[in-house]
């Protein structure tokens, strides 16, 4: 079955968890079965290799320096998402979509896919401290 859906496509994603050492290593099964259909299709697929759940990037235990090399030596393009969030996942598809098109993205077009990071100033209405010493503090930031 999987098969049929390789066969004829012009991009892959090879998906696997940052944070999940065995997912990064079964990604060698997956593309040996990429490999062996694409030999019998006339159309050669765009292959990215996705890192995912970059919002767990302290449960790393893919070092970006592995993904990276599995790149090189394979020619895939290189990608780093968070499903959960949705951080790049636009992005990602945008690049693969532009790659397989042969189109170069601008600045402006990248940073327009680019999640942007609130920080908002929140009011800290407790007591300060024991900690404060010089100044109480007032206010704190969160990032959503
Ligand atoms: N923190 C985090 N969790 C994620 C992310 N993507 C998926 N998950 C979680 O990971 C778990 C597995 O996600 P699935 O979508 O079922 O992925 P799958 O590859 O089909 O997983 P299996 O069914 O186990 O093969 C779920 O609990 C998701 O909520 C992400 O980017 N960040």
């Amino acid at each position: 079955m999987l098969d049929k859906y390789i066969y004829g496509a012009q991009g892959i994603l090879l998906v696997y968890d940052i944070t999940n050492y065995q997912s990064f290593e079964n990604l060698e099964d997956w593309y040996t079965v990429v490999k062996k259909v694409s030999e019998e299709s006339e159309i050669q697929p765009l292959i990215a290799l996705v890192g995912n759940k970059i919002d767990l990037e302290h449960m790393r235990t893919v070092k970006p320096e592995k993904h990276l090399r599995f790149c090189q030596e394979n020619g895939f393009s290189s990608h780093f998402v968070s499903a959960k969030t949705g951080d790049s996942v636009f992005l990602c598809f945008q690049k693969v979509a532009a790659e397989i098109l042969g189109i170069k993205l601008n600045k402006a077009e990248i940073e327009q896919s680019q999640r942007v990071v609130k920080a908002d100033i929140v009011n800290y209405n407790q007591e300060p401290t024991s900690r404060t010493v010089n100044r109480p503090r007032s206010s704190m930031c969160a990032v959503q």
